[in-house]
């Protein structure tokens, strides 16, 4: 288990260290237009899960959706501190 923070020191570091097999890597490559599509359909997963699955895998969808954002805020070099200043 990680927390929100956690998860994005280790994008951020696999973002510069590039490791092989990294599928954050991978989505980074693929740009900010292919990590922006994976937001919406995550984002639509949460919604369908929310409405007529468990809690439990509306939690899993959320999670995901969080990994993706992640990832954007990675791409477009958005800082936790960025995010946090809106909140
Ligand atoms: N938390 C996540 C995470 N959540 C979601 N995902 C990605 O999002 C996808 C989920 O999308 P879907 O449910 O649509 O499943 P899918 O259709 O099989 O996905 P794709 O076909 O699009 O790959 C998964 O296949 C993962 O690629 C994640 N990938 C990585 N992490 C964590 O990120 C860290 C770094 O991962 P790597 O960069 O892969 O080492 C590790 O701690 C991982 O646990």
């Amino acid at each position: 288990m990680k927390s929100f923070e956690q998860l994005y020191a280790e994008l951020a570091e696999k973002a510069q260290t590039r490791p092989e097999g990294s599928g954050t890597v991978a989505q980074l490559d693929a740009g900010v237009h292919a990590i922006g599509k994976k937001i919406v359909e995550e984002a639509a997963e949460v919604w369908m899960a929310a409405e007529y699955e468990s809690k439990a895998e509306a939690a899993e969808e959320i999670s995901q959706l969080i990994y993706h954002l992640q990832v954007l805020m990675l791409a477009k070099g958005i800082s936790l501190d960025d995010v946090y200043s809106h909140l």
